[in-house]
């Protein structure tokens, strides 16, 4: 549905984004986009949406209205209530539109109906947006950091109702953001940037496979468990943890009853995208180093 040949941005001297392998977003696809502050993670959704002038070559049978977006700041007028936008962009009415009133009664919207927009709360704002459009049932939907600023509670909230509406809905999704648990949740690929490139691009058990292996047993890091397991390859991995790489079952196995045997607290994963992405990054530094 939509494909990157070439993408550039540059913002005066600064190159915001330089990808220069194919990526291809195909229907259904729930893709997240994930790296560092200044990545470029916004740049690119701005230049799929064409908010930015870009060099390259971006192809898609997708007009602008087949794409909903949930931005870092969206806007709307302050004239009207913010039920009146909620209906004037829908095209619905909110007592004949069931899904309407079933997200506004979830997200505990109905005190904010009659209200202007500029006299909503940041997290307010950041709902009203969402209910839009999770309603727009767009052909490639973006959402760009949607639970910032939302507290744990209403983060967990929110990420369960997404992941339980695209679960029963078709569409690709786009998601930035910077909480692994939120992409293990709701995406199927993700596309890791790092200072405007493309580090790894693919579906996570492939990239898991190529970066991790097997699976990954983490447990304590500590001098003692370093050395227990020194034989074992150890991935890079956030600080206190101990990442240790299973090449196959055989070798989780062993591991695993090593723990056992020693009283040693573990967990297994085969799908985390931190230690995933470490290693991408880890082995990009290696190859340009
Ligand atoms: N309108 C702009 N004018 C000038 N520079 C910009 C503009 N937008 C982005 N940049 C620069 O482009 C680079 C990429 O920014 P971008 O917002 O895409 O990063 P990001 O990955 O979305 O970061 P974050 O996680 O902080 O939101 C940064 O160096 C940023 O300063």
């Amino acid at each position: 549905m939509l494909t990157i040949k070439k993408l550039s941005v540059t913002f005066g001297q600064n190159v915001a984004l330089e990808i220069d392998q194919e990526i291809r977003f195909e229907e259904n696809d729930r893709i997240g986009i994930i790296g560092s502050n200044g990545a470029g993670k916004s740049t690119l959704i701005n230049s799929l949406l064409g908010i930015v002038p870009y060099k390259g070559d971006i192809q898609t049978n997708l007009t602008p209205r087949d794409m909903a977006v949930h931005l870092q700041e969206n806007s709307y007028s302050n004239n009207v209530s913010v039920k009146l936008i909620m209906e004037t962009i829908l095209g619905t009415k909110l007592k004949a539109n069931k899904e309407l009133q079933e997200l506004i009664a979830y997200f505990d919207f109905d005190k904010c109906l009659a209200k202007r927009f500029n006299k909503l709360s940041g997290g307010q704002k950041q709902r009203l947006t969402l209910i839009l459009v999770m309603l727009q049932k767009a052909d490639l939907t973006f959402f760009d950091e949607v639970s910032s600023g939302l507290d744990f509670e209403t983060r967990q909230i929110l990420m369960t109702k997404l992941t339980n509406w695209y679960s029963q809905r078709s569409g690709t999704l786009c998601v930035v953001s910077h909480y692994y648990d939120e992409l293990e949740k709701l995406t199927n690929k993700l596309l890791l940037l790092d200072k405007g490139r493309v580090v790894a691009f693919g579906r996570l058990e492939e990239l898991f496979s190529q970066y991790c292996g097997y699976s990954v047993i983490t447990v304590e890091d500590t001098p003692v468990t370093k050395t227990f397991f020194g034989e074992y390859r150890q991935l890079k991995a956030p600080s206190q943890v101990l990442a240790l790489a299973c090449h196959n079952q055989e070798d989780e196995r062993k591991i695993v009853n090593l723990c056992i045997q020693s009283n040693i607290n573990y967990k297994r994963r085969n799908n985390d995208i931190e230690i995933m992405t470490l290693n991408a990054k880890g082995s990009e530094e290696v190859s340009h180093g």
